[in-house]
């Protein structure tokens, strides 16, 4: 059953999950053996019944019934296993609970009245509801942090800590979907860092993810609230930008592209990035846009790199429009 959890929860919750694996076990173990008291309870109290009859057929029955139904509780919260506390907590409520019923219907069927019996049979009670609260509680955090968890590895990229595609382009088709009222200029940034591949093969994949973090960081460093970043994949990133023209698209990523170029990261040095810019068209829909923000990036690198390149059908669209400084090496 750990494994099947392995499987279904992602790494950091089943990581969680199996760390607590060794309290189940012990738990399981304890409930065992509370378990196996019933049939010995039931003998007893059949036992006594055959001396004393006063309590009713149907009472006994009722009560049976409802001890039949708790465990079938407890039973069912052994399925419970994504949390090790709310599963303890969970489990001995209801075995608490059992243990009480279960003294409850040997005092009334042994008609002993017995004072010391009541006390204990209400301690439990009272236990078990405590426990039951608690174990719901427990239950309860335990599950809105693991659908917190869930949320935030769906849409963050583990690397750069920054948004994934995924959450890119559900975020770009709500905008197309439910245009906000009025005009608003939404434009879209695809930065690709220069020759990476030659980072990855002079200093190592770990150095190359070091500079694919330092690049998300110095992008962040340069976005406003309006826009959002994701890295889509590889060196690749995206940013979007709300309430933004082509001009002022352009100067952001004019901003980026020469702060990149002055970042050292060592032991690599200088890294550049070839960006290209779309900003959207009434009924474009997010390929239309992803794709010219790719083209003009793809023509920013067919133009020598390190450089910025708007998307669009101007006639002069091959002159460069604003480079950084085209003679510089990508790294130094
Ligand atoms: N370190 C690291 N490298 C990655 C990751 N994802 C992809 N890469 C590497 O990124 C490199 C991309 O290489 P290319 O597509 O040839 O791009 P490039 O070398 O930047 O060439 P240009 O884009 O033309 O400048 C490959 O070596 C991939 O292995 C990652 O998560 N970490």
């Amino acid at each position: 059953m750990i494994k099947k959890m392995k499987l279904s929860i992602r790494e950091g919750v089943s990581i969680d999950a199996i760390n607590t694996s060794k309290s189940f076990f012990a738990m399981r173990a304890v409930l065992v053996s509370l378990l196996l008291f019933l049939p010995v309870n039931a003998v007893i109290c059949l036992t006594q019944f055959e001396r004393k009859t006063s309590i009713s057929t149907l009472d006994l029955w009722i009560e049976s019934c409802i001890i039949l139904q708790v465990s079938a509780i407890l039973a069912m919260v052994q399925r419970l296993q994504y949390n090790a506390r709310a599963y303890f907590q969970l489990s001995l409520a209801f075995s608490l609970l059992l243990i009480s019923m279960l003294t409850d219907l040997m005092d009334e069927l042994t008609e002993l009245n017995d004072l010391y019996a009541l006390f204990a049979e209400n301690i439990t009670f009272i236990s078990a509801l405590v426990l039951l609260l608690t174990g719901f509680y427990t239950w309860q955090t335990h599950y809105d942090l693991l659908v917190k968890t869930l949320e935030e590895e769906s849409t963050i990229d583990p690397l750069t800590k920054t948004f994934n595609r995924r959450y890119m382009d559900s975020l770009i088709e709500s905008y197309l979907t439910h245009p906000p009222r009025g005009t608003c200029d939404m434009s879209l940034m695809v930065i690709d860092l220069d020759n990476f591949k030659r980072v990855n093969d002079t200093y190592g994949h770990h150095i190359g993810d070091i500079v694919l973090q330092v690049t998300a960081e110095v992008i962040n460093e340069q976005t406003g609230e309006n826009d959002k970043l994701a890295r889509m994949g590889g060196e690749e990133f995206e940013v979007v930008m709300f309430n933004t023209d082509e001009e002022n698209a352009v100067a952001l990523a004019e901003s980026i592209g020469k702060r990149l170029s002055e970042t050292t990261i060592p032991p690599v040095g200088k890294v550049t990035a070839s960006i290209g810019i779309a900003t959207y068209r009434n009924d474009e829909t997010l390929v239309e846009l992803r794709q010219r923000a790719d083209s003009a990036m793809y023509r920013a690198k067919a133009l020598g790199k390190n450089r910025v390149e708007i998307a669009d059908d101007r006639p002069n669209f091959n002159e460069p429009i604003t480079p950084f400084d085209p003679n510089k090496d990508d790294f130094s």
